[in-house]
């Protein structure tokens, strides 16, 4: 049974069990249906099978699915997934290739019933999404970013109260991938529709996620707001060592069209402060920050004669060796662990080890 069995406006709950040959899952989940929730994990970790659990895709008679006050699947009730009124988005756009743009736009509009409510407004999809100038061009004249445009664009003028996305920008090369990003955060400020979104990169995740869910081997290890797991994406599932964190502006300096960035940490109250070069912002926006370890230097004492403006006091908390053999220092300052990547040598001649004081350079940090 669902741990609350009493329908709420905000939820999406899930209690499903996928037991396959090698493999075997169990989600039980209470998701909120608004704004965007991240489903991340490594290759074979269960997130497409969690999709397929919403989607009504794993038949197992125990299952229980529940959309804020829809039972989509309980004991003897099982809505059929073109009932649940939820749109999927995969990898590769699955467009029509024997239709253009527009025909494959119409056939989304076709499906949705008549007297279904229409709540997402037609011509807005199609201006938001920039795609009036593709409506007679065919899938294969289009590039990657186009075509998962158009996919998106067809999905929402079904009229879904639900959006799946299985790693959506997966497909696409890193210049299409951040032509589509900024439509996918559109997509999320203008459009009232809960997405539940995989995807394996941190990146993503952390620039998108409103809520994250972490998956490991088929088993849910955290679902909790973004901001209060975004050490998860820290252990990232690639090479590329980093430390993501959110943060708030404190200060702007227009003569220097930088902002001053106080970093959150929920265990402290203490805060350390970064400056970072951007005008865009106010005071008091959220932002969210990645800081690869490769940009994070060490020294002993505090440069004072350093072009690096960022300088914080921590203490080292870890040493790991990564597969380029460099050494990974973890350090804490104020509660938030930041990560540099040093050399042997450096370790070495600076004689680094657990507990030792010491300062940090940034030398770059990326607003997400
Ligand atoms: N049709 C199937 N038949 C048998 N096993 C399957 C099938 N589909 C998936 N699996 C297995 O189930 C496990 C979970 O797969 P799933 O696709 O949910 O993982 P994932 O986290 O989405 O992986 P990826 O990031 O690689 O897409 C994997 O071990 C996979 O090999």
């Amino acid at each position: 049974m669902f741990s609350n069995p009493l329908p709420n406006d905000h939820q999406l709950l899930i209690n499903c069990r996928v037991k396959r040959e090698q493999f075997t899952a169990q989600f039980n989940l209470n998701l909120p249906a608004q704004g965007i929730t991240a489903i991340y994990g490594a290759s074979g970790s269960g997130k497409t099978s969690l999709l397929r659990c919403i989607a009504g895709l794993e038949k197992h008679t125990d299952n229980q699915v529940q959309f804020l006050t829809q039972t989509w699947q309980h004991q003897q009730v099982f809505m059929p997934t073109e009932k649940r009124n939820l749109a999927y988005v995969f990898q590769e756009a699955s467009l029509f290739s024997h239709l253009n743009v527009e025909q494959n736009l119409h056939y989304a509009q076709k499906r949705v019933k008549k007297q279904k409510k229409q709540i997402l407004n037609d011509k807005k999809i199609i201006e938001l999404f920039k795609i009036e100038n593709l409506l007679t061009q065919f899938p294969a004249t289009l590039s990657g970013g186009e075509k998962q445009r158009v996919a998106i664009a067809r999905a929402l003028l079904s009229q879904p109260q639900l959006l799946l996305m299985d790693e959506p920008l997966a497909s696409l090369d890193n210049q299409h991938k951040n032509e589509i990003l900024p439509y996918l955060e559109t997509l999320k400020r203008e459009f009232n529709i809960p997405i539940i979104y995989v995807s394996h990169s941190a990146d993503e995740v952390a620039r998108l996620a409103d809520h994250l869910v972490v998956l490991d081997k088929g088993q849910i290890i955290s679902s909790k707001p973004l901001k209060e797991s975004l050490a998860y994406l820290n252990h990232s599932l690639v090479d590329d060592h980093a430390i993501y964190m959110s943060a708030h502006v404190t200060e702007i300096s227009q003569t220097w069209q930088q902002i001053k960035v106080a970093v959150s940490s929920s265990a402290s109250n203490v805060t350390s402060h970064l400056w970072l070069s951007d005008n865009n912002y106010q005071v008091g926006d959220e932002i969210r920050l990645k800081i690869q370890a490769k940009d994070v230097s060490i020294s002993l004492t505090k440069a004072t004669d350093s072009s690096i403006q960022n300088i914080l006091a921590g203490v080292i908390k870890q040493i790991t060796t990564d597969k380029q053999n460099m050494k990974l220092i973890s350090i804490k300052v104020n509660q938030q662990i930041f990560l540099a990547q040093v050399s042997a040598k450096a370790v070495e001649q600076l004689s680094l080890a657990i507990e030792k004081k010491v300062f940090i350079q940034i030398k770059a940090a990326a607003l997400l």
